[in-house]
């Protein structure tokens, strides 16, 4: 013998009833069953509030009565033929006379008690149960309905009764011996107390009378039909991935119902618990999904063997923190009890509980709601411990949810609370308070309302998805090595996907005049066409817009060459979202800058990367920290690092003017966006400056000597001025070069580093030199380190260039992102 309930969406208008009855044909081909219903979807809410509004003296109660009265018409016509609809239309008739003389009564009287609010929800059930009843009988099922009040007995608390088993069990077991019938239809929710006056067992409460129902029969299974194909591992509004649970133990369950999986009734679940009865979670919308099956501990162990150790992940909103603190509190035995009388008095209910062993502070976790009247509660309670100054006042913070971990299995697995704590400190998620029962059914956080979706996508992640870890770019200066990153991305996301488990989702794209932003992602091989039509850049907005999202593994990358976005680093550090920036200004500012972005990176749990900030997409400060690290010790470094100087001096010969040249180099995508930073020899100035406090020596820009070559006046006035100006100069460009070809040299731009002291400049290289066969826009970078005494360790290859940056950005990424 089987019971089934069906909720109120389950039972919500004529269509969906047609699907219970088949349901329930179904099952009744092979055995026996009771069908416990709820009110049609909403009815009961719709029921309480026309007694509120009665109460209030407001006659919209009418206008709900009298829509009230047309669900149920409207019900009754599309399931039942005319001819036969008479005797149930009213029935309808009358009980919506009854409801409207009640509510008149109440409008009259200005008053409702728990009394009458009981005697009118339980028209929903009533009525909903007869309908569905009468229906079935018309298709032909040998159908019987009872009205719970006949067999379920309780106390008189109204809206909240608890059941007497010791009468209840045996009526149920009288009352539905299926002697005369294969289905009983029954309300449920409602029951009544000794004097046969209605009382009702709590919302949720059908689920409840279904379990009784269950217990009492000891029947084989309970199926609560629902309109979610089962038990989820986290909430599928706030978790995308989230996904059916197929077998779960009564007390996880119970855990998650607590806390907010509104799937099952937790206090359902005792009665078929007690009796080891199992219970399906099913869909009526979707019959043939498997459901989730719900049994004991060992059946679900067995089962959980190879799964997950953790079932599921909750949360509750509307939490409000109370810190009872005070240095009097300190070895005296009694506070923990006044305080949770103080609470329970009020009738307030203690949702968490965390007490620090000092014995300092308790802190407790109720409903928001509640929060004023436990102060005023809780201040009485301590008034005199208060004026001596033992006990500080009441802390009351707001705001605030409860994430939880769900699982039988995570108290023999050690490390779980560990890898929680961790991946929420990861994503910047900071844990309020800190709660887990000894039986480590659950771990509780108390964190910010505003972290809710953010740590449970964190959380379901990591303990759940092994498909892929989600990251999420904002990206700043899709220009020249922008827009490569951005195709680099398109074309590789898949194996990303495949290979490494990632998948990456580029959230925010800017540039200097447009910025647009899409939480699922920017499509990108659209985003040239959409972004000139985006609204305009702001950096201030897109930092805001960017933080705002506040998603897990976020990452920010720069790709411009702009000093002002260098400067908003630290805002994500900050919120543990990584920077990865491919403009050197950042790591080449002063010192104390660069060494603090490094602090906040550590300090909150992100990364600060630069790798192409020196030699582009070469590993440069990679193998650099490698070396570091591993204790061996930089004492020299000699390099070549700028792609387009070297470009410039490998292809000036002659044959077309220097100023020439230059300009092929910036056409090539070499230069910095401001050539004059190359020539001029600031950019390698950066990089050699970078290098240096890689390797450990605190150096600042100034410390470095530049003995540049240009002209002074070429520096002055626009890009366009610059180029005019080297044209003017070519007979010293010329010069530079014959002096050179004098000495059977090259000119190569070389940066040094040796004993705590930079410099930059051109030099005449010969063909025994490390650095004479460097073609094209290639970068060399020599480090002599204590290990490598003799022969230095050498990084050679293209140092500039769209593609080979934008690959290095591509690799700092990916390194960020695991
Ligand atoms: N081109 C190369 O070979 C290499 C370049 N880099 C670095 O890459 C960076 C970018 O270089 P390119 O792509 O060649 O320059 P680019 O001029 O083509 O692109 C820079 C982008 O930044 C945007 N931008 C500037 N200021 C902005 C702001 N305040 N807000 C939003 N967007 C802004 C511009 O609109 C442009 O889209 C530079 O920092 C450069 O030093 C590093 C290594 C090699
Ligand atoms: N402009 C730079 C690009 C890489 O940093 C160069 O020419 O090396």
């Amino acid at each position: 013998m089987k019971v089934l309930k069906f909720g109120g969406t389950s039972v919500a208008n004529a269509e969906n009833i047609s699907k219970v009855v088949s349901i329930v044909k179904n099952t009744i081909r092979e055995d026996k069953a009771v069908v416990v219903v709820s009110a049609l979807g909403g009815l009961t809410d719709m029921l309480l509030k026309s007694a509120a509004f009665a109460a209030e003296g407001n006659e919209d109660y009418k206008q709900l009565i009298a829509e009230i009265e047309k669900r149920h018409f409207d019900t009754v016509k599309a399931l039942i033929p005319v001819a036969h609809q008479s005797h149930l239309l009213s029935i309808v008739k009358t009980a919506v006379n009854e409801i409207e003389d009640i509510c008149n009564g109440i409008f009259l009287l200005n008053e409702i008690t728990p009394r009458i609010k009981d005697r009118l929800a339980a028209y929903g059930e009533w009525l909903s149960s007869q309908i569905i009843a009468a229906y079935m009988q018309f298709d032909g099922v040998k159908v019987q309905w009872v009205d719970a009040r006949e067999m379920i007995k309780t106390n008189s608390n109204y809206t909240q009764a608890q059941v007497d088993f010791s009468l209840t069990l045996p009526n149920i077991a009288r009352t539905l011996d299926h002697k005369s019938c294969d289905v009983y239809i029954v309300s449920g929710f409602i029951a009544s107390n000794e004097k046969g006056i209605t009382t009702t067992i709590g919302r949720g409460g059908s689920d409840y009378t279904a379990a009784i129902i269950a217990a009492a029969l000891n029947a084989d299974t309970l199926e609560i039909w629902t309109d979610v194909s089962g038990m989820m591992t986290a909430d599928p509004r706030l978790a995308a991935n989230a996904k059916v649970i197929d077998r779960i133990s009564y007390g996880e369950a119970m855990e998650l119902s607590h806390f907010g999986a509104k799937v099952i009734y937790p206090p359902t679940l005792q009665p078929v618990m007690n009796k080891n009865i199992p219970v399906w979670i099913k869909n009526t919308f979707a019959p043939e999904d498997p459901g989730t099956l719900i049994v004991n501990d060992e059946q679900s162990v067995v089962a959980a063997a190879s799964e997950n150790i953790v079932r599921g992940i909750s949360s509750i909103n509307n939490i409000a923190l109370l810190s009872l603190e005070g240095s009097g509190m300190v070895g005296i035995p009694g506070f923990s009890k006044r305080l949770f009388e103080a609470l329970s008095q009020e009738r307030i209910n203690v949702i968490l509980i965390t007490q620090s062993s000092s014995e300092h502070s308790i802190c407790v976790a109720v409903d928001a709601s509640k929060a004023e009247l436990a102060k005023q509660a809780v201040d009485a309670a301590f008034a005199g411990e208060q004026a001596l100054q033992l006990v500080d006042p009441l802390k009351v913070e707001t705001g605030l949810s409860i994430v939880a971990l769900v699982g039988e299995q995570m108290k023999s697995h050690p490390g779980v609370s560990g890898r929680m704590f961790s991946a929420l400190g990861r994503n910047g998620i900071n844990v309020r308070a800190i709660a887990q029962g000894s039986s480590e059914k659950n771990i509780s956080a108390v964190v910010s309302t505003e972290d809710v979706a953010k740590a449970i996508n964190v959380l379901h992640e990591d303990f759940f998805e092994t498909t892929y870890k989600q990251v999420h770019l904002f990206i700043v200066g899709v220009g020249n090595v922008g827009s490569k990153l951005l195709e680099q991305i398109d074309q590789q996301n898949a194996w990303l996907q495949e290979r490494l488990k990632l998948k990456i989702n580029v959230v925010g794209i800017s540039n200097s005049r447009n910025m647009m932003f899409h939480k699922k992602g920017i499509d990108l091989k659209s985003w040239k066409e959409e972004l000139p039509k985006a609204q305009p850049a702001s950096l201030q907005d897109f930092v805001e817009i960017a933080l705002s999202h506040n998603l897990r593994n976020s990452i920010f990358v720069d790709i411009s060459a702009n000093a002002e976005v260098a400067a908003v680093y630290d805002r994500f550090l900050q919120k543990s979202v990584s920077v990865v920036a491919c403009n050197k200004i950042a790591a080449s500012s002063e010192y104390k800058i660069y060494k603090r972005l490094k602090e906040l990176a550590s300090a909150y749990n992100c990364k600060f990367l630069f790798e192409t900030n020196v030699g582009a997409g070469l590993p440069v400060i990679g193998t650099l920290n490698d070396l570091v690290h591993s204790g061996d010790k930089v004492h020299k470094i000699e390099a070549v690092l700028s792609g387009t100087l070297n470009y410039v001096f490998n292809h000036y010969d002659g044959s077309r003017s220097f100023s020439e040249v230059v300009r092929q180099a910036q056409a090539e995508g070499y230069t910095e966006p401001d050539p004059r930073l190359d020539l001029g020899g600031t950019d390698v100035m950066r990089k050699i400056l970078i290098l240096a406090r890689e390797a450990g020596y605190e150096m600042e820009m100034s410390d470095i000597v530049n003995n540049a070559f240009l002209p002074a006046e070429c520096m002055e006035g626009s890009v366009e001025a610059f180029y005019e100006c080297m044209q003017r100069h070519e007979a010293h460009f010329r010069k530079l070069l014959e002096e050179a070809k004098e000495k059977n040299c090259k000119l190569k731009f070389v940066a040094t580093f040796e004993n705590g002291k930079a410099a930059v400049g051109l030099q005449h290289i010969s063909p025994d030199n490390d650095l004479y066969n460097l073609y094209g826009k290639d970068n060399v970078v020599l480090f002599y380190t204590s290990r490598y005494a003799e022969q230095p360790l050498v990084i050679k290859g293209a140092g500039a260039g769209a593609d080979v940056t934008a690959s290095g950005v591509f690799a700092d990424i990916v390194r960020a992102a695991q």
